[in-house]
């Protein structure tokens, strides 16, 4: 079983320290997990800290799993490389792993992560002619088709339409409970992360606020404590918990 705990982790830009002692209880596998928090809370930071970007005291403690396993999808992916689609997702396959010659399973590996994201028919177009959302969705395959078991996911849905969140976190959901690996999402829809994410982590001003069970951990109080926006939860007619914002309770 994959698990991730941070333990008294410091996370620094220089002399800039983001967090001093960050920790959270035992992150597992095979289920998807929420980032969340408001701009520049430090959730970014967070995931650099985790994949090894940043430097600073603290564990990060990987359990049946280690840094090679782990992959981490950036808010801002900049694909200005002039590949294809295909050729940038079989890039990204052999990062780390050396040699270019391709295996049967690496093309079948390829082939099924492009279909499981319906983006097959984009296979041959430069990542240069891709639209935001197309661009998102390949950088999803590029972050999943080593089938890392560690994954890191900043806003993985915030260029899709409707259609294309509800499949994306589908996918990652299942992705997470066929590979047991440990996938966290930075998510700013606290719908989406009740929908979705079994357990969730919010974060304010360089510190873990809270980490636990989404439903037991999104508390009014904590959203208000997040974002200032005073909000409920309530069941909507077919059973699902839907969060409902009221009003803002502070400027800015
Ligand atoms: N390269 C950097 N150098 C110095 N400070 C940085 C750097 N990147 C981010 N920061 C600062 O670290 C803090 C946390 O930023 P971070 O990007 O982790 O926030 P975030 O929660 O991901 O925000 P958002 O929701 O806006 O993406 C902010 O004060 C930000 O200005």
């Amino acid at each position: 079983m994959v698990s991730l705990q941070l333990n008294a982790v410091e996370a620094r830009y220089g002399r800039k320290v983001v967090y001093a002692e960050a920790s959270t209880p035992e992150i597992a596998g095979g289920r998807l997990t929420a980032l969340v928090g408001a701009n520049a809370a430090g959730k970014s930071t967070l995931f650099r800290r985790i994949a090894g970007q940043l430097a600073g005291k603290g564990e990060v403690r990987f359990v049946g799993a280690g840094l090679h396993d782990l992959r981490y999808m950036p808010q801002d992916t900049g694909m200005t490389a002039a590949l294809s689609v295909y050729e940038s997702v079989i890039l990204a396959l052999k990062q780390g792993r050396g040699g270019w010659r391709m295996g049967a399973g690496e093309l079948a590996a390829v082939d099924e992560i492009l279909a499981g994201l319906k983006i097959t028919a984009l296979s041959g177009r430069p990542l240069s002619e891709l639209s935001g959302g197309q661009r998102q969705l390949v950088s999803i395959a590029q972050t999943l088709v080593s089938r890392p078991r560690i994954v890191l996911m900043d806003e993985p849905t915030s260029a899709l339409d409707l259609y294309r969140q509800y499949e994306v976190l589908e996918y990652l959901r299942l992705y997470a409970a066929d590979t047991g690996s440990v996938t966290i999402l930075a998510l700013h829809d606290l719908n989406q992360v009740m929908r979705a994410c079994t357990m969730t982590i919010a974060v304010a001003e360089g510190r873990i606020v809270a980490a636990g069970p989404t439903l037991e951990t999104l508390r009014p109080e904590l959203i208000r404590q997040l974002y200032g926006i005073e909000a409920r939860v309530e069941t909507c007619s077919r059973g699902c918990p839907m969060m409902i914002v009221d009003r803002a309770v502070r400027e800015g």
